[in-house]
């Protein structure tokens, strides 16, 4: 009776919902945030102009981004009752601190338990400012300095990265970062917003589904790609080792990281900005090297693209990364950091007309049986 069903294994090529978010043409390689095209938000948009646009709608005017980013920049400090935590834990992997301190958060500020769509947007726009403020807490407090308090003078890329160093960055290293986040704010139902929006449809608090999205994107298939590359870098060591390494890992049937993707067919629009950024940091810093090294991988490769396999975002950004002498277990942390109002949006909409996202599995276990008591087994 079972034979006939049609089982989508991890969901490939299924819509479950409709959303007016963003918008992915995987053939074509488009990715657009409420018709605003990736290309041009990344060369004109700062992130609190995308925070704006994706949560509340609409790219703000110049009295409603005041508005928007005078709220954000007020929200930025967390209870000290949170790096208490952060100190107790400071050891473990920063995703696993961050993850730790959301949930925090959401026992220390009884507001965070609200739910509704205001209670959401509230929320989600504390948290977006807060996330920074924990991923440098930690940094800082596992390197024995104090953390730095947010300076409210500051952008939030150019704020965050105050926070994580103790020096104020140079405008190209707060635009970098800028670009960063801005890149990696939305993309529809990847892992993480899409397991958020699971615990949304249980009726659950923004805290708890940041929480599940901050779990989720950890792993290497998703945000954990970027600092798997970095370590694919470190172990070819230099371009002329690269197509042995690619030969070895088809040859054993493994994934080489940072390529793929579930959706993209062609290029992922937004690894053109990471590559160019690679590209000019590794010159203005005098380490040409990293660059080359991955350009070398994207040739090899090449032999393997027949099925449209080609870079994702988190090819580049961890190069950018560690030429701004970041950590590699600090590269999700950042990508959090970015996705952050792209998760927002996902948990509102889904909190819209909410339904409990509860799909089936096709069992296949044994067939009815008799229950045998324990001394016959
Ligand atoms: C921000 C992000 O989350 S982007 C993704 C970051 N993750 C990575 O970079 C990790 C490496 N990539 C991967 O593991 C995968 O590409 C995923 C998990 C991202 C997507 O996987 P899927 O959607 O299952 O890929 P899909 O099934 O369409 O793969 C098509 C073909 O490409 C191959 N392929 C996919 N990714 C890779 C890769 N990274 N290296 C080599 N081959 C690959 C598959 O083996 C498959 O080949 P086949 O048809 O000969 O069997
Ligand atoms: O969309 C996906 O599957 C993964 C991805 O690129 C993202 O979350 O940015």
């Amino acid at each position: 009776m079972t034979d006939n069903v049609k089982i989508n294994r991890g969901l490939k090529g299924v819509y479950f919902e409709r959303s007016g978010v963003s918008d992915i043409d995987g053939a074509a390689g488009t990715l657009q945030y409420r018709g605003y095209s990736i290309h041009d938000l990344a060369k004109h948009a700062t992130f609190e102009e995308v925070c704006h646009l994706l949560m509340k709608g609409e790219l703000p005017n110049a009295a409603e981004i005041a508005a928007f980013d005078a709220e954000m920049r007020a929200a930025r400090s967390v209870p000290d009752a949170v790096l208490d935590i952060i100190r107790v834990c400071k050891d473990g992997h920063p995703m696993d601190v961050l993850r730790t301190a959301v949930s925090a958060l959401a026992a220390l500020e009884p507001d965070s338990l609200a739910t509704g769509e205001e209670a959401f947007l509230r929320n989600g726009m504390r948290l977006t400012a807060q996330v920074p403020t924990l991923v440098a807490a930690h940094e800082a407090i596992r390197s024995g300095r104090d953390p730095v308090a947010p300076d409210d003078s500051l952008g939030h890329a150019a704020n965050w990265l105050w926070m994580l160093k103790g020096e104020k960055p140079s405008d190209n290293a707060a635009r970098l970062a800028d670009v960063d986040f801005v890149l990696h704010a939305e993309h529809g139902a990847n892992a993480s917003s899409f397991a958020a929006r699971v615990t949304v449809g249980t009726e659950a608090n923004l805290h708890g589904a940041i929480v599940t999205a901050l779990s989720t994107l950890a792993g290497p298939a998703h945000g954990g790609a970027a600092e798997d590359v970095m370590k694919m870098v470190k172990e070819i060591g230099t371009p002329d080792k690269a197509a042995e390494y690619v030969k070895t890992k088809r040859a054993n049937r493994e994934a080489v990281t940072g390529f793929g993707h579930r959706v993209y067919r062609a290029e992922d629009p937004r690894a053109r900005h990471m590559r160019e950024g690679v590209r000019k940091l590794g010159e203005e810093m005098g380490a040409p090297e990293w660059y080359e090294i991955l350009q070398a991988v994207v040739e090899a490769m090449k032999p393997y693209s027949r099925h449209g396999l080609n870079v994702n975002v988190d090819f580049y950004s961890g190069v950018i990364y560690q030429l701004h002498g970041i950590p590699m277990d600090l590269y999700v942390p950042i990508f959090a950091i970015g996705r952050m109002p792209g998760w927002v949006i996902q948990c509102i909409e889904q909190q819209r007309g909410n339904i409990l996202i509860r799909p089936l599995t096709l069992y296949n276990g044994p067939e009815p049986r008799e229950w045998v008591p324990i001394d016959a087994r």
